[in-house]
């Protein structure tokens, strides 16, 4: 069932009772002052709406393409920022005095939520004539990552984050994009250069160090995420969806949709048609045409080489996530030898699995 924003619409002096009485979920709305701390009668307060569907990642999957695609859909309505951050920064912020160093009390970031949690509502505004019609979403890929950079960030809060979002949305639908870890570590390398070309930060080393610990903490820390799913932790949550935009939007999407209880929808009437024939959410910004057949294929020694070293990863991955199937290929030394982790196991658990991950929504 779709988790559709809703009434009754909190005000803000309602905002940490209702939290307290357990009445704050996926699609809460409370009415905030717009434009501006300082509400008049003559202002008219604007309703946000906590979101029913989060994409945590992983980073340089394809997230902002999932954004932009999901915002084209009439019954989505996206956050203000490109990625809100909020249980992995923003939330913080509102710690009294700040902390740095390791966050060791889980209780200081609660206290945290329960008092900052309409400003996070805040990134979620919403016309009073969709409530109702309308689910909220937003990407925020650092969700699952790690922080490395310590100096300005609890360090560790990343670890309490599966914690906060149940405690304050425990309905809400996750979504993890996975892309092939080769492609992925490139895209990341790519990044990091560019981050340091700008800012002398992070060292230009550490861009290629930690590559496989990387990509596995992400994986880790995405799927301990979506554990946290209504039902994950007893029936054991496979992660879903499991595509490549590569592979073609539209199906991704659906996927997408079909979790989130909404009906399957017809993206070509959305979305812009590229000039090769294939569709795109936006003919300058979206990357499905543009940077596709722009983008450079990896070098033949750098593909066999990041492979091998990411193979014991994905193999992990493989024996973690029995019923997912495979997306990837394993590095040549190794695929040989793997044997029955290079199918997609067929049990009836893993069908069952498969059938709700897959239907079709009504
Ligand atoms: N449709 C489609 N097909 C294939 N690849 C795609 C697609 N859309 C986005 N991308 C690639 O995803 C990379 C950016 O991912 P993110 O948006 O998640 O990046 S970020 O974490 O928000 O910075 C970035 O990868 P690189 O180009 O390799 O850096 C995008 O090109």
């Amino acid at each position: 069932m779709a988790k559709f924003t809703h009434g009754p619409l909190l005000s803000p002096s309602d905002a940490t009772s209702a939290y307290d009485a357990g009445a704050v979920d996926s699609g809460t709305c409370i009415t905030l002052p717009s434009g501006g701390s300082t509400p008049s009668p003559a202002t008219v307060p604007a309703v946000s709406c906590l979101p029913s569907l989060v994409c945590v990642g992983m980073a340089k999957a394809g997230t902002d393409e999932l954004r932009g695609w999901l915002s084209l859909h009439p019954n989505l309505s996206s956050s203000t920022d490109r990625e809100v951050q909020y249980f992995n920064h923003g939330i913080f912020r509102a710690m009294p005095g700040g902390v740095v160093g390791p966050v060791h009390h889980r209780s200081l970031l609660e206290a945290a939520l329960r008092t900052s949690w309409s400003e996070y509502a805040a990134r979620f505004p919403v016309p009073r004539e969709h409530i109702g019609r309308v689910l909220t979403f937003e990407k925020s890929p650092g969700y699952a990552r790690p922080q490395h950079n310590l100096s300005r960030v609890a360090n560790g809060i990343e670890r309490h984050v599966p914690f906060l979002m149940r405690r304050l949305m425990p309905s809400v639908r996750l979504v993890l994009l996975l892309r092939d870890p080769v492609a992925l570590v490139r895209s990341r390398f790519v990044h990091c250069l560019r981050q340091a070309g700008r800012q002398r930060r992070p060292p230009l080393p550490s861009c290629g160090g930690a590559v496989e610990r990387d990509y596995e903490s992400m994986l880790t820390a995405g799927a301990g995420l979506l554990r946290l799913e209504p039902g994950g932790a007893a029936g054991g949550s496979p992660l879903r969806p499991v595509a490549e935009f590569a592979s073609g939007p539209s199906s991704l999407l659906n996927r997408v949709l079909a979790h989130a209880g909404l009906q399957r929808h017809d993206w070509r009437a959305s979305g812009y048609p590229g000039p090769d024939g294939s569709l795109t959410f936006h003919p300058r910004k979206s990357k499905s045409v543009r940077e596709r057949a722009s983008r450079r294929p990896l070098l033949p020694g750098f593909e066999a080489a990041t492979r091998d070293a990411l193979t014991p990863v994905l193999i992990r991955f493989r024996t973690q996530h029995p019923c997912l199937r495979p997306p990837w290929p394993l590095g040549s030394a190794t695929s040989a030898a793997s044997g029955p982790t290079d199918r997609a196991d067929t049990s009836p658990l893993c069908r069952a699995r498969g059938a709700r991950t897959h239907a079709a929504p009504q």
